[in-house]
């Protein structure tokens, strides 16, 4: 199934993201994380390919996404980055996704570290886009966007050029950076559709659940820390218990704000943890569950 059909049928589109087990871990982990997901209310999942440039096992990803389409019979996407592949490496990966049945990819140029080697056959998403819809026009292509815009950007003008570029490629639909503020989103939806972008946009929410994610996930990510958010942080931080009952309020209560708001997509990244996941998927089911029932038109 292609998702971008989701947006024609349902207000509110919403999915889950996970990534395969690191190297060192074993595969098994990731099976019993899907097997504690299922039965959640899930429009799609996707399955990051060397998140944070780290040393994730990116040749499961297509074996994970097949897995979430035969066993739970949720539609996958697979996430595919093109810094460190040569174009016949993309080729293998969309003939391997191809013969597992999954016809959506979220597109991505994938962060740059000392675990990645640049080929130099594709600097940026937008080029893989192309790439993919060439050589099968038969998939599906989102694309990533950044409220905050993207590190490497001089201006948040600049970066919504640059995304359009996505787009123009074949991106059907975009998955935004994890925020927590969303004053940010809005503003950044403001300017997208501004600038003329019509393509359904996904609001990606990260819950943080203990402290060691933090300083991590801003540095990669480059979320800025609200207020409100540092000081929950802080107050909690040496209790693990009550600072994960508070970073699941926050995060159930940036959805609630953003589907009142009328955001389309609500995109969570569960980091594969199944409680975290479940606790706020029941927090906010009903609210979904309510918006869906109003006809889109
Ligand atoms: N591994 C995974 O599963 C995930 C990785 N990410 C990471 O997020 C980061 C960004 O990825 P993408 O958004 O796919 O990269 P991108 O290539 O779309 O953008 C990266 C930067 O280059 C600029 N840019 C884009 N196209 C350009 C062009 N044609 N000419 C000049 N400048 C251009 C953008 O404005 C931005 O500053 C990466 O580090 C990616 O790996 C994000 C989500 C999931
Ligand atoms: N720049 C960037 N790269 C990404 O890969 C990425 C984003 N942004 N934003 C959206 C999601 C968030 N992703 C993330 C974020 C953090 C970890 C992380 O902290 N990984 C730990 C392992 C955590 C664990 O095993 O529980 C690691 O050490 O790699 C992984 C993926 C993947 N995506």
């Amino acid at each position: 199934m292609n998702i971008a059909n989701l947006f024609q049928s349902k207000k509110i589109v919403y999915s889950l993201e996970v990534f395969p087990p690191k190297k060192t871990s074993s595969v098994d982990t990731i099976y019993n994380t899907l097997y504690g997901l299922r039965g959640l209310p899930a429009d799609f999942i996707s399955v990051t390919y060397g998140a944070g440039g780290s040393d994730t096992q990116r040749s499961k990803t297509c074996e994970i996404a097949s897995l979430i389409k035969s066993e739970y019979q949720i539609e996958p996407v697979s996430h595919l980055t093109c810094l460190n592949s040569t174009k016949e490496d993309i080729r293998q990966t969309l003939d391997s996704l191809k013969a597992n049945g999954i016809q959506n990819i979220l597109a991505l140029r994938g962060d740059k570290g000392p675990a990645v080697t640049p080929k130099n056959d594709f600097t940026h998403a937008n080029e893989l886009a192309e790439f993919i819809k060439a050589y099968d026009p038969s998939f599906n292509v989102l694309g990533a966007c950044y409220p905050e815009c993207h590190c490497d950007s001089e201006t948040i003008d600049q970066d919504i050029e640059n995304l359009k570029l996505k787009i123009e490629a074949g991106a059907s639909h975009l998955i935004t950076q994890l925020f927590f503020n969303n004053n940010h989103f809005y503003e950044f939806m403001d300017k997208a559709i501004q600038k003329g972008i019509t393509v359904p946009i996904s609001a990606g929410i990260m819950p943080i659940i203990n402290k060691s994610q933090i300083e991590r996930t801003v540095s990669m990510c480059g979320a800025s820390l609200p207020r409100a958010f540092s000081t929950m942080i802080n107050k909690y931080a040496d209790d693990p218990q009550a600072l994960k009952d508070a970073g699941i309020a926050y995060a159930v209560n940036q959805i609630i704000d953003l589907i009142s708001n009328d955001v389309r997509g609500i995109h969570l990244y569960t980091m594969n943890n199944v409680e975290t996941a479940s606790r706020i998927t029941e927090s906010i089911e009903n609210i979904i569950k309510s918006q869906n029932r109003i006809t889109k038109r």
